[in-house]
């Protein structure tokens, strides 16, 4: 099931924050979307899952306008999890799982087996089925984020939406993270994510998207985009790209003033001119 942006142009009030972009993320992919704060992702992330209306453009679901189509039919195929989701502290982590059941319920809300099993899968896909009787708000930060990510599972979608799923995350979590969603990923669930971390990107997706000022400024393999001169166009601050010693993926770093650099060696003086005559 592939999700294709087309024109699409988005607006908060008389400002338009995403201009005309259009891109197709075909089923399977697993894709990062990259910019600087204020540039649109979030933005263009809700107006992927029909959050936020189009002022011109569409997106499609196979080929569908997803405004036409039945709100539960969307929730069933297609999950967001919101940037820092607030709210939930009060459910344990299975309550807040349950949650992602909604789309599949019937209208008495009847809980099946099917939803049971769905939760169970969730649970132990994100590794929190031993914090499932815990309240949120008893959880670390990073396991509340697995929590999340185990209520839009629960969904059972096809394709997952994320906003920033990684922020917050000490590094250990971010990568355990990022290796759900691969896990994910490989088990056939299409995977959008807003990331901040560019290293995160070059090494977890195979595809980076980038938004300047709500423009498409590139959009590609991240060997092929992520590149010292297009990252700076992007990101207005001078980048190095090195390569991952495993793999040979980039790792985007800014590339700091070395003179605001304290633990930088202070370079060799220059060799003493000899005298004059
Ligand atoms: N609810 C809102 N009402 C008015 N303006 C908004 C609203 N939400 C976002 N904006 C504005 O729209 C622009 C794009 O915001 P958006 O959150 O999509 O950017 P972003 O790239 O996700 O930023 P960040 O990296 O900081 O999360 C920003 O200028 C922001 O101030």
């Amino acid at each position: 099931m592939n999700l294709a942006v087309e024109h699409l142009t988005l607006a908060h009030g008389h400002r338009v924050v995403v201009h005309d972009v259009s891109f197709t993320v075909e089923a399977g992919e697993m894709v990062a979307i990259v910019g600087p704060n204020g540039s649109g992702k979030s933005t263009l992330l809700r107006g992927m899952a029909r959050l936020h209306p189009p002022r011109a453009g569409r997106v499609l679901l196979d080929g569908r306008d997803i405004r036409g189509m039945n709100s539960r039919h969307v929730a069933r195929v297609l999950a967001i999890l919101p940037q820092a989701p607030a709210g939930g502290l009060d459910l344990t982590v299975r309550e807040l799982a349950f949650r992602g059941r909604y789309p599949h319920q019937g209208l008495l809300q009847r809980v099946t087996r099917r939803d049971i099993d769905a939760v169970e899968w969730a649970l132990e896909s994100t590794d929190v089925l031993h914090l499932a009787d815990r309240p949120l708000a008893a959880l670390s930060g990073g396991e509340r984020q697995r929590a999340w990510i185990a209520m839009a599972l629960a969904q059972e979608p096809r394709i997952l939406l994320l906003d920033e799923p990684t922020t917050f995350l000490d590094v250990a979590h971010q990568v355990d993270v990022m290796h759900l969603l691969r896990r994910l990923n490989a088990r056939g669930i299409t995977i959008v994510a807003v990331l901040h971390d560019l290293a995160l990107a070059g090494r977890f997706t195979s595809r980076v998207i980038a938004l300047r000022d709500g423009r498409l400024a590139f959009d590609g393999p991240p060997s092929a985009v992520l590149q010292p001169e297009a990252l700076e166009r992007v990101f207005g601050v001078p980048m190095l790209v090195l390569a991952d010693p495993d793999t040979g993926l980039p790792i985007p770093i800014p590339r700091p003033d070395p003179a605001l650099c304290p633990a930088a060696p202070t370079p060799a003086p220059a060799p003493a001119r000899p005298a004059a005559g």
